[in-house]
């Protein structure tokens, strides 16, 4: 189970999320909606090992997550998939240098690679093209084969298909089914899209609610101006 409770983010003098909380179990589908700018980003980056709140905790598997800059295994245990595949890869790198990088990085066979690009409909005259030289579409395809390379147990897919077209987003929603259905992984899925998040969980979504921005502290008594 992953598991995040009372999580405070705070940008700043911006609190972003106050005691949030949300859990994903293994082979659950879970939607996080909310209104723009409520912090869903934020918490998907939370549940994915990759900020640290200012208070709360994660528990991944039973195992609290106490040291976040620690590149230990465990963070092959969350795959995170992020709207913007063209922020999200190496320029310099062709598509299937990223669906690569984490088994090289994670000494794995590299021949994976070539089975992961086909399962998401990449053809091999995509594999050496270079983000510029592909669609949204095709770059967000390396962008979710990289994420399963790993086989992660949970994956975090943050508006994901937010800008493909609707086949687009069938096939991969039905990629990351596929592999849900094979590995029992949960999946967190975080999008604006109420319909998409409520067909894709089966009902199971839910709303994270904006928080107020921090108050200016009262200064002390003693401290007041006299003026
Ligand atoms: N690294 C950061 N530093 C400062 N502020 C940040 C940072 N990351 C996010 N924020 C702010 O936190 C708030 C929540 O951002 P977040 O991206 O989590 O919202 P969201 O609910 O995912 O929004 P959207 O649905 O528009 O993508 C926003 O006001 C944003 O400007």
């Amino acid at each position: 189970m992953l598991e995040a409770t009372d999580i405070t983010v705070t940008f700043g003098r911006h609190r972003v999320l106050d005691r949030a909380a949300v859990t994903v179990s293994p082979g659950e589908v879970v939607g996080l909606a909310g209104p723009s700018g409520c912090g869903k980003s934020t918490l998907a980056r939370v549940l994915a090992l990759l900020l640290r709140p200012s208070g709360g905790r994660v528990v991944l598997d039973g195992q609290p997550v106490h040291r976040w800059r620690h590149r230990a295994p465990r963070r092959t245990a969350v795959g995170l998939i992020f709207q913007q595949p063209r922020l999200a890869v190496d320029p310099r790198f062709t598509l299937l240098d990223v669906i690569t990088e984490p088994l090289r990085a994670n000494r794995r066979p590299l021949t994976r690679a070539h089975e992961l690009a086909e399962e998401l409909g990449l053809t091999p005259e995509l594999h050496s093209r270079r983000p510029h030289e592909v669609s949204d579409g095709q770059l967000q395809r390396a962008c979710v084969a990289r994420a399963l390379a790993l086989e992660p147990r949970y994956l975090i897919c943050d508006e994901m298909t937010t800008m493909l077209d609707a086949s687009t987003q069938a096939h991969l929603v039905a990629r990351i089914e596929a592999y849900r259905e094979r590995t029992g992984a949960g999946v967190l899925a975080v999008s604006h899209d109420i319909e998409l998040l409520e067909r894709w969980s089966g009902g199971n979504v839910r709303e994270l609610a904006p928080t107020l921005p921090i108050k200016e502290a009262a200064p002390a008594t003693g401290e007041r101006s006299s003026a």
